[in-house]
């Protein structure tokens, strides 16, 4: 039985947005309060019972920024260990058509150079996103 435990780990799944706005790239900081606290990310959340990776994507934008995005691409699903649970980011390159946000869960958001990603901290993994994005960037040359 603690085997069939220990094999079915908790899998999350976190749809979160890479969105490009005038060759900049939105990263927020996570709340002082959350986990994983002034971290950085890509907006998202976990998907909710019965969602796609897209309207979870739609809500949590709404909820988190209050704009609604538009899906350009997918990048690579990556995953990561977190120990009791292992979270799925599913990442979605994304377009606005305002940046009047209205942050109601991070601490700031930051406009940067894609060239500029890394000088952040970035939860870990988002190391493979950006990676990822970066390849993304690299094959539409
Ligand atoms: N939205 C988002 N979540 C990320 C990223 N990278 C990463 O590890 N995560 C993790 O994925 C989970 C997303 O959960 P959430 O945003 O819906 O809610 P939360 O912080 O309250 O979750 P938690 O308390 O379960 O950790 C968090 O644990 C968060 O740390 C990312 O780039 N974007």
């Amino acid at each position: 039985m603690i085997e069939v435990l220990v094999s079915e780990k908790l899998v999350v799944r976190v749809p979160c947005a890479v969105i490009e706005h005038n060759g900049k790239v939105l990263a927020g900081q996570r709340s002082a309060a959350l986990s994983f606290p002034l971290q950085w990310e890509f907006p998202g959340g976990k998907l909710e019972k019965g969602e796609t990776d897209e309207q979870a994507l739609f809500r949590e934008i709404m909820e988190e920024l209050n704009v609604s995005v538009e899906i350009i691409d997918k990048l690579p699903e990556t995953s990561k260990d977190q120990g009791w649970r292992e979270i799925v980011l599913v990442p979605f390159v994304c377009k606005v058509d305002t940046i009047d946000f209205i942050l109601t869960e991070h601490e700031q958001i930051l406009w940067l150079d894609p060239d500029d990603l890394p000088t952040l901290d970035w939860t870990e993994a988002d190391l493979n996103v950006i990676k990822n994005y970066y390849d993304y960037l690299a094959a539409k040359i």
